[in-house]
Formats: C-alpha cells, sequence, structure tokens
C-alpha cells in the first residue's frame, strides 16, 4: 500500500490554486512509500513508446523499439520531429494502470495499488478540497517516464467527453536536475508564466483546460524523469 504523508495540510494549499489553477505540493506521499513508488516504476520491464502521428496517438512496445537497428530508431525520430517542428507531437514511455486495473491484465502486480492509490476516498477527497470542485468522482493514471529525448509539446488536456476536471503529476524521480530538461511549463498565449521542476515526491496539480508542456530532455540528462499521472474526473467510473 502507498500512503499520503500525514503532515500534509491540504487546506493550506487551496488559496494559490483557487487563484491560479495550477499549484506545486511537495512531500505528498509518506517517503517510504514514494521510495517504494518509485522502485516499482524503475523495475518494469513493460512500457509502451507513445507518440502522434497525424493527430492519432501510436503506443509501440518499448521493448520491440529496443530491438530495432539504429537506422529503425533514427527513422523514428525523424518522423517524430517533424510533425514536432510544426504541429501537436510528444514522445515518451508510458504504462496504462488504468487498463492495467480496470482489465485485470496484472493481478499480482503493485502497479494495481497505484491505482486504488488515487481513488482512495483520502486522495479524492484531498484532491476536491484542493481543486474545489466536489464533482471530481474518480482518477485516470498511468506511469510515464520521459528519457532523453522525449519530450511533451504544448496542450490543453482537454477531451470533449472524459469529464477532466484536473490533472495530476506526482514527479518520482530523485534528485532531478532542472539543466536537464523535462521541466513542466504552464502557457498563457504563449507566455510561459510558470516553470515546476519535477522533485521528488511533489504532486503538481491543474485545472483542465490549461496550457501546458514538458520541455525537451537533454542528452546528458541522467536517469528517467518517472512519474504516476493522470486525470481528476467527473461522472461514473465504469469499466
Ligand atoms: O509529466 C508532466 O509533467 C505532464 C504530463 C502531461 O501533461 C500529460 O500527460 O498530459
Ligand atoms: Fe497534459
Amino acid at each position: 500500500m502507498y500512503h499520503i504523508s500525514e503532515l500534509l495540510d491540504i487546506e493550506a494549499h487551496k488559496a494559490e490554486f483557487a487563484e491560479q489553477g495550477v499549484i506545486q505540493v511537495r512531500d505528498f506521499l509518506r517517503q517510504d512509500s514514494a521510495q517504494a513508488l518509485h522502485s516499482l516504476l524503475e523495475s518494469q520491464r513493460e512500457w509502451n513508446l507513445a507518440f502522434n502521428k497525424l493527430g492519432s496517438h501510436v503506443d509501440l512496445s518499448y521493448r520491440d523499439f529496443c530491438s530495432w537497428t539504429e537506422q529503425q530508431k533514427k527513422t523514428l525520430s525523424e518522423v517524430v520531429w517533424a510533425q514536432a517542428a510544426t504541429d501537436f507531437q510528444y514522445f515518451y514511455k508510458s504504462i496504462p494502470i488504468f487498463d492495467i486495473y480496470a482489465k485485470k491484465l496484472l493481478p499480482d502486480s503493485d502497479l494495481n495499488e497505484v491505482f486504488e492509490l488515487v481513488n482512495s476516498s483520502e486522495f479524492l477527497s484531498m484532491m476536491r478540497t484542493l481543486v474545489g470542485d466536489d464533482s471530481i468522482s474518480f482518477a485516470d493514471v498511468q506511469a510515464t517516464s520521459f528519457e532523453r529525448g522525449h519530450f511533451l509539446k504544448e496542450h490543453d488536456d482537454n477531451v470533449q467527453g472524459k469529464g477532466r476536471v484536473a490533472a495530476y503529476v506526482l514527479n518520482l524521480t530523485p534528485n532531478w536536475n532542472s539543466d536537464w530538461g523535462g521541466l513542466f511549463h504552464v502557457l498563457d498565449d504563449q507566455e510561459v508564466v510558470k516553470t515546476l521542476v519535477p522533485t521528488f515526491n511533489a504532486i503538481n496539480v491543474f485545472k483542465v483546460p490549461r496550457k501546458h508542456s514538458v520541455s525537451y530532455v537533454t542528452p546528458f540528462a541522467r536517469g528517467s524523469r518517472f512519474s504516476i499521472t493522470g486525470w481528476l474526473r467527473r461522472g461514473e467510473l465504469s469499466f
């Protein structure tokens, strides 16, 4: 089981969220839970490699990608970059924890406990308090890993019919260096109005829709920018 820190005072952050619609709350999980969650992500061997092709989401098996030749990998980078130059694009690794739980794909995996954490009454009630919206009824969730060369261009998370009230990103990389990239930017009218470093065990929460991006992870980054991320949604949770 993963536990939210008992030292957290979510009430203390409400005013800032109400004013800015975005916040970073540090030391979110108990330290032992944050470390365990980081180890869980680090030990995962099956990831999707996600990117966009002409407006559609594509997931490749990262394991398959690893067996490609250097030439094939280079070709994929060029396809990804050609679209990124002018249009929406992203390139990162993910694990669909929501689907794994809902479809019972890995019944013995601790990933199921991550679903349970973000759908616990404690987490949801904290998020309702922070966001100031009682309609939040469940959270969807995925793990992400941004490695060297990965990025997520500006977008606002708004998808018609999904009932996304707010987004959350629980950052799980110990000792991420801001010079490595992978910075979370919030934008208003092309202007970056806030930048959040993915500090270990800090959770970022922001209202949807809101423009944001994850900056390019530089070639000299060490390790992966891990997070648990998803949306706080209204409506029925249905599998
Ligand atoms: O990883 C982050 O900081 C943001 C992720 C994000 O914006 C998304 O998954 O839509
Ligand atoms: Fe997003």
